[in-house]
C-alpha cells in the first residue's frame, strides 16, 4: 500500500472522507514538500492537493509528489471548497489555529468539518528505508562534529562557544543544526533544555551536550555528558546511575517492547539509586521530520515498539543548584532488536 493509500484507510477509520492537512511536517510527509509551513494539502478519495504560493512554484514543482496549486487565501479555500461539497471533511485538531477553522467553516458551508487527531502522525511513526538513511547520514555526521569539537570543551571555555563550533560543523558538513544545542555546564546541567549560555567551563563540572543535524529535513538527537577534571563524587554517582539505566534501556529495546515498559525500566533503575525524582522527563521519543515525535517513551504511552521506529533513549537526572547528567543515543529498531546510530562513544569518567 502506498503511503496516501495507508492515509485513505485511516480516513475511512476515522469517518472522514478527506482530510486538511495543515502541520507543517504532515504536508511535508504527505507531499514531499520542504516548506510546509507555507502549503496545505487536500487529500480526497480521488486525489490530494498542495496548496502553497508563488513564492513555491518552482520549488512545489520539483519536490512535491502530488499535484500542486498554486493560489493564497481565500482562492485556496475556494478552490478546495469544490473539492469538498457535501463531504465529511478531517481537520487536524492538534494543529489547526482557531483562526484556521474559521477560515474553513466560512468557505466550505456545505462541507461537514470533523476534528481528527494523529492521522498522519501514525504513519510517520514507522521509517521507510529513505527516511532511516537520512537520520543515519544526520547522526554519522554529528558523531563526526562531536569529535572534532570534544577536544575544546575544557575549562575556561564558555558554553557559547562550544555550541557555536558544533553549529558551526554541522552548517559547514552540509546540515542544518536541528534544534537550539543544549551546553549546560555545572550547576545548569540541572535544566534538561539548558541552551548554551555565557558560562565559562569550570575545572570539576560535568557538562551536558545535547545537540542534532537535520539531513534532508529528518533530524539526529544524541547527548553526551563529559567530564572536565574530576567531578564531585556525588556527580560521579550520578554518572554511574544515569549510564546503568541508559545501557539497560538501550539493551531492551526490541519489537514488541511498550513504550511505557521502557520508560519504567529506566525509572527504575534510577530509583534504586535514590534519584526518582531527579528523572524530570520521559526516557525518549521518536525522531523524523520533527525532533519530538511518535512514539513516546512514557508512563502514560500506549505505544509499542516496531520495526522501523527511530527513538531516543536519554535518561537524565537533575540536581536543581548541583548539577546533572544526560546520555542518550540515537536508536532504530530493527526486526529483531535493535541498532544503536549514535557511535560517539558514551563517556568513561577519569578514576
Ligand atoms: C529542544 S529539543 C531537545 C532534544 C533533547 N534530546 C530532548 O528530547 N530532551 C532533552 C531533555 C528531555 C528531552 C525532552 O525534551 N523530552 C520530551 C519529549 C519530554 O517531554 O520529556
Amino acid at each position: 500500500m502506498t503511503q496516501l493509500e495507508q492515509l485513505r484507510a485511516a480516513m475511512g477509520q476515522a469517518g472522514v472522507d478527506a482530510l486538511w492537512v495543515s502541520d507543517p511536517a504532515n504536508v511535508r510527509a504527505v507531499s514531499g514538500f520542504s516548506s510546509g509551513k507555507d502549503g496545505k494539502v487536500l487529500v480526497t478519495p480521488e486525489g490530494a492537493v498542495l496548496y502553497t504560493d508563488g513564492r513555491y512554484t518552482v520549488q512545489a514543482g520539483e519536490e512535491s509528489r502530488i499535484e500542486q496549486h498554486i493560489a493564497r487565501p481565500p482562492e485556496t479555500y475556494q478552490d478546495a471548497a469544490e473539492r469538498v461539497r457535501g463531504a465529511r471533511v478531517g481537520f487536524e485538531a492538534e494543529h489547526l489555529t482557531v483562526a484556521g477553522l474559521e477560515a474553513l467553516r466560512e468557505h466550505w458551508g456545505e462541507a461537514d468539518l470533523v476534528p481528527t487527531r494523529g492521522l498522519v502522525e501514525r504513519l510517520r511513526l514507522l521509517k521507510t528505508p529513505e527516511e532511516v538513511e537520512a537520520i543515519r547520514e544526520a547522526q554519522a555526521l554529528a558523531d563526526r562534529v562531536f569529535a572534532g569539537v570534544r577536544p575544546m570543551i575544557r575549562a575556561g571555555v564558555r558554553e557559547l562557544d562550544v555550541a557555536l563550533e558544533l553549529e558551526t560543523g554541522l552548517r559547514r558538513a552540509g546540515a542544518e543544526v536541528g534544534f537550539n544545542v543544549i551546553v549546560a555546564s555545572g550547576p545548569r546541567g540541572a535544566m534538561p533544555h539548558g541552551v548554551a549560555s555565557e558560562r565559562v567551563i569550570e575545572e570539576g563540572d560535568l557538562v551536558t551536550v545535547d545537540f542534532g543535524a537535520r539531513v534532508r529535513g529528518y533530524h539526529s538527537d544524541m547527548t553526551r555528558t563529559v567530564a572536565v577534571g574530576r567531578p564531585s563524587d556525588e556527580m560521579r554517582r550520578v554518572y554511574g546511575a544515569v549510564l546503568e539505566a541508559e545501557e539497560a534501556a538501550v539493551a531492551a529495546v526490541k519489537p514488541g517492547v511498550r513504550a511505557a515498559d521502557l520508560d519504567a525500566l529506566a525509572r527504575g533503575i534510577l530509583e534504586r539509586h535514590g534519584l526518582a525524582e531527579a528523572f524530570a522527563h520521559s526516557l525518549g521519543h521518536g525522531v523524523g521530520l520533527n525532533i519530538h515525535e511518535g512514539p513516546g517513551l512514557r508512563a502514560a504511552s500506549e505505544d509499542v515498539l516496531a520495526p522501523g521506529m527511530v527513538i531516543t533513549v536519554e535518561p537524565g537526572a537533575y540536581l536543581p543548584g548541583v548539577g546533572g547528567v544526560r546520555i542518550e543515543d540515537l536508536v532504530l529498531v530493527t526486526q529483531d532488536g535493535y541498532e544503536v546510530l549514535s557511535h560517539t562513544p558514551r563517556e568513561a569518567l577519569p578514576g
